[in-house]
């Protein structure tokens, strides 16, 4: 299981200015990191250079200290990312997307198939195995995704907004899982509009216009989704989360 470190990150696109300027945080394997800010703040972004789909104008990112490279050593390295539209093949079934994903990942089909089985159930999809994505609700289509980014069992997970279409029940079985991967050992990235959720994280990360203001490193006690949040800020701009 590897530790993420993200250290002084400024990350631009192609044109405007850059979108993340000078963020430093460490997440541990184990723990569960919130990133908040509000819509354009840079949470995306910073998930994306994590996950090595955009490439660091300034600062680095290393995994246990190996630099992280572009998407696919990102994917070798065990970085698994669940991005905010889902990424889903909708022409393929709930299933197949699933276990696509985990062939490709040097599954054998009949461990593919049982994680599949496992993770769709997990995330209450047992009976949307053999429907096409493009039929299910944008909900399921999210549980879907999600099911997919734990099926891969990777030492880090970004999941990039991954409840915001959900009820409050699938809101909570998702924070669950999530806690499940960390308490597995992975060092867990979730980027989020909901103050519940991110409560029940770690340690928070909060985002304005690109630089990271407020982080919260220690957990909020008592935290649950579902009841109003009471999280605790310091001035710090890293997190040992
Ligand atoms: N592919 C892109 N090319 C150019 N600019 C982009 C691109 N993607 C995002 N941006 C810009 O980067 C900034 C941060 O966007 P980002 O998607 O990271 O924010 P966010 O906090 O995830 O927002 P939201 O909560 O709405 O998802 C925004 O100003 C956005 O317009």
């Amino acid at each position: 299981m590897r530790t993420v470190s993200v250290n002084r990150l400024t990350a631009a696109y192609d044109v405007g200015p850059p979108v993340l300027q000078d963020v430093t945080v460490t997440v541990e394997p184990g723990r569960m990191l919130a990133v908040t800010g509000r819509s354009g703040a840079g949470k995306s972004t910073l998930l994306s250079t994590i996950a090595g789909l955009l490439r660091p104008a300034e600062g680095t990112i290393s995994l246990d200290g190996e630099p992280l490279g572009d998407r696919d050593r990102a994917v070798a390295q065990g970085v698994v990312l669940v991005p905010q539209d889902n990424g889903l093949a909708t022409f393929l079934t709930a299933g197949e997307n699933v276990e696509v994903a985990l062939l490709a990942n040097g599954r054998g089909p009949a461990d593919a198939r049982r994680l599949t089985v496992e993770c769709l159930a997990a995330l209450g999809l047992a009976g949307q195995r053999d429907q096409l994505v493009e039929e299910l609700s944008g909900g399921q289509q999210q549980r879907t995704a999600i099911a997919r980014g734990l099926a891969l069992r990777g030492d880090v997970l970004l999941a990039d907004e991954v409840t915001s279409e959900l009820d409050a029940v699938s809101r909570q079985t998702v924070m669950d899982l999530l806690r499940k991967e960390a308490d597995r050992g992975a060092a867990v990235v979730f980027a989020t509009h909901d103050p519940d959720a991110a409560a029940v994280c770690d340690a928070e990360l909060h985002l304005v216009d690109g630089r990271a203001e407020i982080v919260r490193s220690e957990p909020v006690p008592d935290a649950t989704v579902g009841r109003p949040n009471s999280s605790a800020t310091s001035t710090s701009t890293t997190a040992r989360a």
